[in-house]
C-alpha cells in the first residue's frame, strides 16, 4: 500500500488507548489508501474506531504502531512542532461542532489559516467559494450571529481555501438539520469534482455515507468493508454493509 496516487495512507495502523487497568485497541492493524481527487466516507457503529482513524490520519493523534503518510510525509515519528506545521499546511478539517473563532467575523474566519501563514490569498477561489456556499451577505456577521448551517459553510471555505491536500470531515452534518445536511455533502461532492479536493469523512450516518465515491466501513477497529460507490447497486450495498455492521453489535 504505497501508491503514489494515494495521499493519504495508513500501513498496518494500531492505536491502543489505555484506559485504567485496561487496554483499548480502537485500531487493529489498518493498512488503506485514499486517492486523491475523491471522497471516502468512513462509516461504522460508535466505538468502531473512525474518528481515531480520522485523527491519526489527520497527524491529531498519534499511533500506537504502523505508519501514516500524507502525500510525502511520514506523520508517524514526527514531533508535536512538526504535526501542528504539517496540519497548518495540508490539511483542512471541518467539524461537526465548525469551530470558529467567536471574535471573528466569517470573513475573518475563512481567511485567517491563509493569511497566518503568510500564504497568497486566492481571491478567484474566495470568491467561489463564498458565491457556491451562498454566504456573500453574511461575511461581516460573527458566528453568534449566523446559523449553524451558516456557521457550517464558513467552516467549508475556511477548509478548502487553502488547497489543502485532504479536507478531513468530522460528522460534519452532525449538528444540521437534514436539508442543510445534505446541502453541505452536496458542497463536499461538488468540491471533489470540481476542484479534485480530496475528501475523507467520519460519519455514522449511512444516507450521509452515500455521497461519497468510496465507503469504508469499520467494526471494532478493522476495516471490515471497502465499497466502491459508483453506481446505484453499490450505494445499496454500502448502506447494507453499514446497517448491518450497526445491528450486530
Ligand atoms: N482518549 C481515549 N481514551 C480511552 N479510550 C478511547 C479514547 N478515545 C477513544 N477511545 C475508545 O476507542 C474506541 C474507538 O473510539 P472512536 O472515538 O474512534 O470511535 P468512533 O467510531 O469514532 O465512535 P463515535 O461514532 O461514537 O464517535 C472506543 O472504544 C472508545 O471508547
Amino acid at each position: 500500500m504505497n501508491m503514489p496516487e494515494h495521499i493519504s495512507r495508513a500501513v498496518d495502523l494500531v492505536k491502543v488507548h489505555q484506559q485504567g487497568q485496561a487496554q483499548i485497541r480502537a485500531l487493529d492493524s489498518v493498512t488503506v489508501g485514499f486517492a486523491r481527487g475523491r471522497f471516502t466516507a468512513i462509516a461504522g457503529p460508535s466505538g468502531s474506531g473512525k474518528s481515531t482513524l480520522m485523527h491519526c490520519l489527520a497527524g491529531l493523534d498519534s499511533a500506537t504502531s504502523g505508519q501514516v503518510m500524507l502525500g510525502d510525509t511520514e506523520l508517524t515519528g514526527l514531533s508535536d512542532r512538526e504535526l501542528t506545521r504539517v496540519r497548518r499546511d495540508k490539511v483542512g478539517f471541518v467539524f461537526q461542532s465548525f469551530n470558529l473563532l467567536p471574535q471573528l467575523t466569517a470573513l475573518e474566519n475563512i481567511v485567517l489559516p491563509v493569511t497566518m501563514t503568510g500564504r497568497f490569498l486566492d481571491q478567484d477561489l474566495l470568491d467561489h467559494l463564498v458565491g457556491v456556499l451562498g454566504i456573500g451577505d453574511r461575511m461581516s456577521h460573527r458566528p453568534a450571529e449566523l446559523s449553524g448551517g451558516q456557521q457550517q459553510r464558513v467552516a467549508l471555505a475556511r477548509a478548502l481555501l487553502a488547497r489543502p491536500a485532504v479536507v478531513f470531515a468530522d460528522e460534519p452534518t452532525g449538528n444540521l438539520d437534514s436539508r442543510t445536511g445534505a446541502e453541505v455533502l452536496d458542497f463536499l461532492r461538488r468540491s471533489v469534482r470540481d476542484l479534485c479536493q480530496t475528501v475523507v469523512m467520519v460519519t455514522h450516518d449511512p444516507r450521509a455515507a452515500a455521497y461519497a465515491d468510496r465507503v469504508l466501513v469499520l467494526a471494532d477497529g478493522r476495516i471490515v468493508d471497502d465499497v466502491d460507490v459508483a453506481s446505484g447497486a453499490d450505494v445499496a450495498q454500502a448502506l447494507q454493509s453499514v446497517a448491518t455492521v450497526g445491528r450486530a453489535r
